[in-house]
C-alpha cells in the first residue's frame, strides 16, 4: 500500500522535523531532487541538459522557493534558466538571489522557445484554484515550443498548481503536468479525481519526513503485491464448496444482460461455484453451463456471499429478492437497482440490522440517493467515509479513481481505472467479481479494493484491442489475472 496524507498531517510533520534541522534544509533537499529530475527529463528528450531552456513559473510561497533553488542548480549546470515571478514583492528572496547568482534571469513574460516548464506557482499552500493572472501565464508558458518543435515538458513542484492538495478537486483551471515531483509524502489530492489526471507521473522524493508523519494516512493506494497476496487461490485440499459459493441475484425480464454480465464477472473470481437466482435464468443457463440457476433467492441453496441488484428492476419481485438477500447471514454486495430500492427504505436501519457485512457500490447518482443528500461533491474520500460510517457498510464509490471507504474510517483509492470502463454494464461485471471475492473469504474492504483493482486492469487490457464493451472486460479478467501473477494454484508443499 502506498499511503497519502492531507496537508494538515504533512504540515505537522514538517514543523516537527524542521525544528530539528538548520533552516532551509528541507527546501534544499527538495530543490536538489527537483533539479536532478528536470535534468534527467531534458537528457531523455535531448540527450543532455546543457544549453537547454527552462522556464520557472514562480508563486509567492515556498513552492516558488523550491523552483528558484532548483533553477539555480540547473543554471550552474549550464541550463538557460528564466523565471517569471507572479508576485515579485513576495517572491522567496533567498531562492531568487540563488538563481540570479547562478546566472538565471527574470522575465516579465514567457520566452520562446522553452524546453521545460517548472510549475512552482502553488504547492500545499494553494487554495481555490488558479487566479486569472496565473491562468494566463500557464497558458502562455505551456503554449510555447521546445527546440525540437514539441510542446515543453511540464514538471509540477510538489503538486500541480490549481488542484486542491487534499481532495484533488480543480475549481477552474489547473496546471497539467507530465511529471509531478512531490516531497516527503504523497498528497491525497495527487491521487484522487481531477488531481490524479493533472499530476501525470507522480514521483515521491524522500526528504526524511517519513518518521515524522504521525497521523494515519488520509488514503492508501493498493499495489499489485497487495492484491496478489489477498487473492484466494485453490489448494490441494479444496473442493468447489470450500472455495466458496457466490449467489448472483441480478437481472430481470427487462434487463437479462445485467444477469449475464454480473455472472460473467463472478465466474472469473475465486469462488468454486456460482449460483444464479432471478428472472433471467434461461439466458444464464444458455450462456454459462457451469452456473446453477434458479428463479428466486429463497430457492438458490447455500451460498457464502450474494451480489444483488444489477438490472434487478424496482418492482415487487425485485423488492422481495433484495429483502431475501439482506436477511441472509452472509456478506452481500449491493449494486444498481439494489441501491435504489435500499434508498427507498430506511438505508441506515436496514443495513445496520444486517447479520453480515455489506458492500455498497454506488456511482455518483446512486450515492446521492443513498445519502439522501447530494452527489459526493469535491471531497470524494470524505463523502465515501461519511456514507460508510452512517450505514456500517463498506462503500465503493465508482469513478475514474474509484474510492473504497470503511465504517471505521480507512480509505483506499484505486490506481488502475481507465475511462475505457465508462461504458454500460462494466459496473455489473465489477459487482459479480466482488461477490465472488466475498464468497472466497476476503474481508469486505479487501474484496472491494481487489475487485476494483483487477477490474481496472481488465479495462486497460481490453482497451488495447479497441473500444471496450462490458463483455470485453469479462473476457479480459482471466488473462489479466494470469499475466499480473494474481491467479495461481497453491501446491501441496
Ligand atoms: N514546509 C516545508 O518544510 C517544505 C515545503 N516545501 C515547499 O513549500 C510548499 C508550501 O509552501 P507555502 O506554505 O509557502 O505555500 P505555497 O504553496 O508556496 O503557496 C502559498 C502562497 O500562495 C498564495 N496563494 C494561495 N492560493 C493561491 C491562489 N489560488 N492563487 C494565487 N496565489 C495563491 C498565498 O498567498 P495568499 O493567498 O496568502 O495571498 C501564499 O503566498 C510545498 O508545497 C513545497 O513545495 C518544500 O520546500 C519541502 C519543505
Ligand atoms: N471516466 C471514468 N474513468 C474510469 N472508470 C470509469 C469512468 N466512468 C466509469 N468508470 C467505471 O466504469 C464502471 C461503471 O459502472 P456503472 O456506472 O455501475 O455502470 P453500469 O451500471 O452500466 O454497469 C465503474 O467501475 C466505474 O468506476
Amino acid at each position: 500500500m502506498r499511503p497519502a496524507w492531507r496537508v494538515a498531517s504533512i504540515r505537522a510533520a514538517e514543523e516537527a522535523y524542521m525544528a530539528t534541522l538548520p533552516a532551509g534544509t528541507l527546501m534544499q533537499r527538495a530543490a536538489t531532487a527537483l533539479a536532478r529530475r528536470c535534468a534527467e527529463l531534458l537528457a531523455d528528450r535531448y540527450g543532455g541538459a546543457y544549453g537547454r531552456r527552462v522556464l520557472l513559473l514562480v508563486g509567492a510561497g515556498n513552492n516558488g522557493g523550491d523552483a528558484l533553488f532548483a533553477g539555480a542548480a540547473l543554471a550552474r549546470r549550464g541550463v538557460q534558466v528564466a523565471a517569471v515571478l507572479l508576485n515579485p514583492e513576495r517572491t522567496h528572496a533567498a531562492g531568487l538571489s540563488a538563481l540570479t547568482a547562478a546566472g538565471g534571469r527574470t522575465l516579465a513574460a514567457p520566452p520562446d522557445p522553452v524546453d521545460l516548464v517548472v510549475d512552482g506557482i502553488l504547492g500545499i499552500g494553494g487554495r481555490g484554484g488558479l487566479r486569472a493572472d496565473a491562468v494566463d501565464l500557464v497558458a502562455r508558458a505551456t503554449g510555447t515550443r521546445g527546440a525540437d518543435g514539441a510542446r515543453p515538458t511540464v514538471v509540477a513542484v510538489d503538486l500541480p498548481s490549481g488542484i486542491d492538495p487534499d481532495t484533488g478537486a480543480v475549481s477552474g483551471e489547473a496546471v497539467r503536468a507530465d511529471v509531478t515531483v512531490t516531497f516527503g509524502a504523497l498528497k491525497a489530492g495527487l491521487l484522487i479525481g481531477a488531481g490524479a489526471v493533472h499530476s501525470g507521473l507522480v514521483e515521491l522524493v524522500d526528504i526524511g519526513l517519513g518518521p515524522w508523519l504521525r497521523d494515519d494516512p488520509a488514503v492508501e493506494v493498493p499495489e499489485l503485491d497487495d492484491v496478489a497476496g489477498w487473492w484466494p487461490r485453490p489448494g490441494p485440499g479444496d473442493d468447489k464448496y470450500t472455495r466458496g459459493v457466490v449467489g448472483i441475484a441480478t437481472g430481470s425480464a427487462v434487463y437479462p444482460g445485467a444477469a449475464l454480465l454480473s455472472t460473467g464477472g463472478a465466474l472469473a473470481g475465486p469462488a468454486g461455484m456460482v449460483r444464479y437466482a432471478g428472472a433471467a435464468l434461461e439466458s444464464v443457463r444458455d450462456h454459462y453451463p457451469t452456473v446453477i440457476p434458479t428463479g428466486r433467492v429463497a430457492d438458490a441453496g447455500r451460498v457464502q456471499a450474494w451480489t444483488c441488484g444489477c438490472g434487478l428492476g424496482t418492482d415487487e419481485r425485485a423488492k422481495a429478492e433484495l429483502r431475501a438477500v439482506l436477511a441472509a447471514p452472509v456478506p452481500a454486495c449491493l449494486d444498481a437497482d439494489g441501491l435504489t430500492l435500499l434508498a427507498e427504505d430506511s438505508v441506515v436501519d436496514t443495513l445496520r440490522g444486517r447479520p453480515a457485512p455489506t458492500v455498497l457500490t454506488p456511482h455518483d447518482r446512486e450515492f446521492a440517493r443513498l445519502s439522501g443528500g447530494g452527489e459526493p461533491g469535491d471531497d470524494r474520500v470524505a463523502a465515501t467515509l461519511g456514507l460508510a460510517a452512517r450505514t456500517g457498510a463498506v462503500v465503493l464509490l465508482k469513478g475514474d479513481r474509484t474510492i473504497v471507504g470503511t465504517p471505521d474510517g480507512r480509505a483506499y483509492v484505486n490506481p488502475t481505472g481507465t475511462p475505457a470502463l465508462a461504458t454500460a454494464g462494466t459496473g455489473d461485471v465489477l459487482a459479480g467479481l466482488l461477490g465472488a471475492l466475498l464468497a472466497g473469504g476476503l474481508p469486505p474492504e479487501r474484496a472491494a479494493v481487489a475487485a476494483a483493482y483487477v477490474h481496472g486492469l481488465a479495462g486497460r487490457y481490453a482497451a488495447e484491442s479497441g473500444p471496450v464493451t462490458a463483455a470485453d472486460v469479462i473476457a479480459a479478467l482471466r488473462p489479466v489475472l494470469a499475466r499480473a501473477g494474481i491467479w495461481g494454484v497453491r501446491s501441496a508443499t
